[in-house]
């Protein structure tokens, strides 16, 4: 009998995710899994104890798969932490190839926008594929010496693959954000010592000045938000709903008025989870 804790992530060994999982859960057991949809479901149905999951990246923007199945499995599955990866892609080939004889390059969609100039510029096509490591998979097994994967370092190992080329990302501070998720939320007794981050999601009416009154519940109660991102509600008409990071644990005065506000503003308000921020972020200039 095993008392690590089983981890879910999408791809295959040697994924962002994987080490992102091994980096956020010291110890685990990372479980690699095909589809964002089979990791959420496998930690609502106690297949795994957690899961890390992407949500946004510095350079290609939000992850809307996460949004939308972190909604769907809202209730059942709560945000427990977050990390934040600087992810360096390398350019992956077979041991007998050299990098001018590359003409497409297969990788997560994530990752070839994040490298999309340094591929133009190399003249490779990129081909998209559902996870960074599954594409360095695909290129050991098909042994072709003028295709490659956009992949980590980690995966040349796993897959037996050579790096061509490193540090190919375009932004040279490339970092993705990652959450951990679990069946249940943080519990706090007592005033956590550490920094907290609450995420939430809202429907505002269909009215003239609805997300102004909404967002204005936070800045009257001296909350400070971090990201916003909207998605379309997915009902009839032209309707949205909102994702809000914030600063402050849930349980904190400001963040209750807040809230108590906005229930008042919105159709419907949820608390995705309110977890400890993570170090690096803390860094980070990211007010809006
Ligand atoms: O394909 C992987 O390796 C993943 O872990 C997914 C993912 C993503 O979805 O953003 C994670 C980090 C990088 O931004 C690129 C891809």
């Amino acid at each position: 009998m095993t008392d690590r804790q089983r981890v879910a992530f999408q791809g295959e060994p040697g994924a962002y995710s994987e080490e992102a999982s091994l980096l956020s859960v010291p110890g685990c057991e990372p479980v690699p899994l095909p589809s964002l949809r089979d990791v959420f479901e496998s930690v609502a149905n106690k297949h795994t104890d957690l899961a890390v999951v992407p949500v946004e990246n510095s350079q290609a923007g939000s992850i809307h798969e996460t949004y939308d199945l972190l909604l769907e499995y809202a209730g059942k599955i709560f945000i427990r932490g977050e990390h934040e990866l600087r992810v360096r892609h390398c350019l992956l080939g077979i041991q007998d190839t050299e990098l001018d004889r590359i003409n497409k390059a297969y990788s997560h969609p994530q990752a070839l926008a994040q490298a999309a100039n340094w591929l133009r510029a190399h003249n490779i096509q990129p081909v998209a594929y559902y996870d960074t490591a599954g594409a360095a998979k695909l290129v050991s097994e098909l042994q072709d010496p003028t295709i490659a994967a956009v992949a980590s370092r980690r995966a040349a190992e796993v897959w037996g693959l050579r790096v061509l080329a490193a540090d190919i990302e375009d932004n040279k501070t490339n970092r993705t954000r990652f959450v951990i998720i679990g069946r249940s939320p943080v519990v706090h007794t007592e005033q956590p010592s550490e920094e907290g981050k609450t995420t939430l999601v809202f429907s505002t009416p269909n009215k003239p000045g609805a997300l102004y009154h909404a967002l204005g519940c936070f800045a009257k109660n001296n909350v400070n938000l971090t990201k916003i991102e909207s998605r379309p509600s997915r009902g009839e008409g032209w309707e949205y709903i909102f994702y809000v990071d914030c600063q402050g644990w849930v349980t904190d005065q400001d963040l209750r008025r807040a809230l108590d506000c906005l229930n008042e503003q919105s159709r419907w308000v949820k608390v995705l989870g309110s977890y400890p921020k993570s170090v690096d972020e803390a860094n980070m200039n990211s007010g809006i």
